[in-house]
């Protein structure tokens, strides 16, 4: 059985808007619906599972309402960060599927909505041969590490420098296992928690367009890209 946890939990602080960006519009629709199109429209066609902090869920059956927009899924309710949002979401699978081992389990950033089901099929393809699966692609820019109290700084070889993106797809018992462990700050995406239980994480190409919105400026750009993807 394949599962997608859409985190929608955030307050989209960087954002700076009067609402949580993933409910902003784009291109005439709430983020977070293109989001959830994706995954509805992948061959995988998970049973999709939505992080939405507790104060929203009034608020998003409201939207779900207004724009027609019937996509089976269920709503649970989102944490203080992004890693108690996604333990939510993992607690919420466990309680419908008892053995996770035969489960694959798919967390995507609601803020990322030009994921393509494409991209979507290729980490749950990937997750079903090796347990792990994250996208992300290759920096284009050259790189430097900065260390100590930044006054020091090295060229790397940018070829061993990859940026992550979401979806990042697990084997349910694997996701399950390492976000039991206590929260972290370098758990920044899910692929950092897997890792830190002992997990290797498989790698795969992920799309540049894939953007996370962050700053309003990440909406304009999102309209633009989403004209190319079809
Ligand atoms: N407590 C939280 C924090 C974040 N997220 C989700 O995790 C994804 C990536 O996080 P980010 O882009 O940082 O979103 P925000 O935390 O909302 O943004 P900001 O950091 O600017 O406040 C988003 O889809 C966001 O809704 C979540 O489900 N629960
Ligand atoms: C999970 C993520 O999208 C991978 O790139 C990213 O780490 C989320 O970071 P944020 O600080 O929550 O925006």
């Amino acid at each position: 059985m394949n599962y997608a946890i859409i985190v929608a939990g955030g307050t989209g602080s960087r954002m700076n808007a009067d609402i949580p960006k993933q409910f902003l519009s784009l291109k005439g629709m709430p983020v977070m619906m293109h989001t959830l199109l994706a995954f509805h429209k992948s061959q995988s066609s998970p049973c999709i599972i939505v992080v939405l902090h507790k104060d929203m869920h009034d608020y998003w059956s409201a939207l779900c309402e207004t724009y027609r927009f019937d996509i089976p899924h269920t709503l649970v309710t989102g944490g203080d960060s992004r890693f108690s949002s996604v333990k939510n979401g993992i607690e919420a699978i466990k309680s419908m599927h008892a053995n996770l081992s035969n489960s694959l389990i798919a967390v995507h950033d609601a803020a990322r909505p030009l994921v393509t089901p494409a991209l979507i099929d290729r980490t749950y393809e990937q997750a079903s041969n090796t347990g792990t699966a994250a996208l992300a692609v290759r920096s284009i820019n050259s790189v430097r590490i900065v260390s100590g109290n930044g006054l020091k700084n090295n060229a790397c070889r940018r070829e061993t420098v990859y940026l992550m993106q979401t979806p990042q797809t697990f084997n349910g018992a694997v996701l399950s296992d390492a976000y039991e462990q206590p929260e972290h700050e370098m758990y920044t995406d899910d692929a950092s928690v897997v890792e830190k239980k002992g997990y290797p994480i498989s790698i795969i190409d992920g799309d540049t367009r894939n953007i996370k919105i962050t700053f309003p400026e990440d909406l304009r750009i999102a309209a633009i890209l989403l004209e190319t993807i079809d």
